[in-house]
Parts: C-alpha cells; structure tokens; sequence
C-alpha cells in the first residue's frame, strides 16, 4: 500500500495520474484535509480515505501533498510511524534537510511534479537523501512512472527545474488562452480558437520530443522567408515576450 498525506491540487494529480494510468485505487491510503474535496475525489476514483496520520502506519511509502502552512503539523504527527519509511514530500519548502531534521528515522525526499501527471505526462524532477538505495529509488520510479517522467537532480537544481516545468503549466496556460483571444478577436469562435491552440501546443511539443532539431531551428522551419510568421515573431521580441519569460522564472524564483 502507498500513502498520500494531502489531495489537493497537486496530490490529487498524482494521485488521479496513477489510478488513470493503471496503478490499483485499491492499494492506494490518503489522509486528506478538512474539505470536501478529498472525498469527492475518492467517490471519484476508489482509493481508501483515513481520518488520522497514524492511519498510515502498515503505509509505505508516503507521499505529502501538504501546503508549507500543514507541513510543520504533518511532519510532527508522521515521526511516530516512520521509522524507516520512504517519505516524499512535494511542498515548496521540504527541503531534504528540514525533512531529515523532522523525521531522522525515515529516508526522505523532495520532489516537485507538474499537474501534466494527471494525465500521465508529468515532469517531476526529485531529490533523494543519501539514505535511499537504488532499490529504494527504484521503487519511488516504480510508482511515479505512472504519472510520467521522472528525474533525479541534486537539490541545487530542484527549484529552478520545478520553475522550468511545474509552474511553467500556468504560463503555458496563459499563452493558449491569450492566443485564443487573438483568435477570437479576429473571428474564430472560442471553441475553435481554443481547440487549435490546444492542439498547436501538443502537436509542437511532439514535435520537439521527436526531432533532432531544438527549438530555435524549429522555428526557423515555421518562417516562411519573407512571410506571416516572422512577422509575428518580430512583434513578439519587440514587446518582449522572450524577456517576460525570463522574468516570470526570475520572479517564481523569488528574484
Ligand atoms: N500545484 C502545483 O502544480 C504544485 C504544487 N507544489 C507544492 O505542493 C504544495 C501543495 O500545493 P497545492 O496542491 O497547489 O495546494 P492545495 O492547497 O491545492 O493542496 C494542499 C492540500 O493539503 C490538504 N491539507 C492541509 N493540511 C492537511 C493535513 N493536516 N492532512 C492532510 N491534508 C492536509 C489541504 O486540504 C489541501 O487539499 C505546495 O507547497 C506547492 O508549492 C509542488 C509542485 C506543483
Ligand atoms: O505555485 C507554487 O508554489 C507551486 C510550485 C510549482 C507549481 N506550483
């Protein structure tokens, strides 16, 4: 059985990822909040719902889905059951040292997923203590890899990578709903304008999965000499969307 302590945005990805993409609702325990929305979620998909922490204890391993402000609470209530358990927490701030410290019988983590796991293609880049072993860590891709990819950075990089791709969705988001408008400012209806955004989007990032070329020489494969599209590019760089992408990382990066 795995746990999950927290179902709210994030865990409920998660967790809506593994049992959409196959793993058994059934071997699945979350301890949620004080909402609804942890038990709509498992009317929804089948998994088991517990009231306390110490519900978890035959639990391994367990995954927090906590904001910072529970996180303080939930590391204190979980010290009791576990010794030697696998903990992986997503919260912003479970740095592996502030996780070491609360729970010194457990082997922690951190990672940081993406809401593309709901679907089962994820980015979730992930810190392990020294404690894990390549079982262990084996075990956690086991189990992740039902949401998507994932990958082992040293935790100076963990930040930066949950910026590039776990609030990177939001700023994705904001491009296809603001080319949408210019779509319908310009007669498209919002459905169709909305489905081929969406669909530009996905298309364009298989395509870049898939080819050999990065995205620079992508772009140039789009720019007819002389036609619409660098015309638009150009319109991009003059009002600075290159650079209002680096600020939005710069500013979820606390610079
Ligand atoms: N939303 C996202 O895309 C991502 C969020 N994160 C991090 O994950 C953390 C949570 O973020 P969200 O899911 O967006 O917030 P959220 O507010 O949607 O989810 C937090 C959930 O924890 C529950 N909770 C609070 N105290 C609890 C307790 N004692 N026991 C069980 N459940 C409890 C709340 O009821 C809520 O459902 C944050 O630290 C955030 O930085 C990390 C990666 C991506
Ligand atoms: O906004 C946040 O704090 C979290 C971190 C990554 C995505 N959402």
């Amino acid at each position: 059985m795995i746990g999950f302590i927290g179902a709210g945005s994030i865990g409920g990805a998660v967790i809506t990822g593994l049992i959409k993409n196959g793993y058994d609702a059934k071997e699945i325990v979350v301890k949620g909040g004080k909402s609804n929305r942890t038990k709509a979620l498992q009317e929804h998909l089948g998994f088991k719902l517990v009231q306390k922490i110490k519900q978890l204890e035959d639990v391994n391993p367990i995954f927090i889905g906590v904001g910072a402000n529970a996180l303080d609470s939930v590391l204190l209530e979980l010290k009791s059951i576990s010794k030697d358990k696998l903990i992986i927490a997503f919260t912003g701030n479970a740095t592996v040292a502030k996780l070491r410290q609360s729970l010194p019988d457990a082997k922690v983590a951190h990672a940081i997923p993406n809401t593309p796991v709901k679907v089962g293609a994820g980015f979730t880049g992930i810190t392990y203590s020294e404690k894990f072993t390549e079982q262990e860590k084996k075990q956690v891709i086991s189990i992740m890899g039902y949401t998507g990819q994932l990958v082992e950075v040293p935790e100076t990089q963990l930040g930066i990578l949950g910026t590039v791709a776990g609030c990177s969705p939001a700023f994705l988001d904001l491009f296809i709903e603001a080319l949408s408008d210019a779509g319908v400012k310009h007669g498209l209806n919002r459905k169709l304008a909305y489905d081929a955004a969406i669909g530009m989007a996905l298309g364009s990032s298989k395509l870049a999965l898939q080819s050999d070329l990065n995205p620079s020489a992508l772009k140039d494969e789009v720019t007819s000499p002389g036609g619409s599209t660098i015309k638009g590019v150009a319109a991009l760089e003059e009002y600075g969307f290159r650079n209002a992408v680096i600020k939005a990382v710069d500013a979820a990066e606390g610079e």
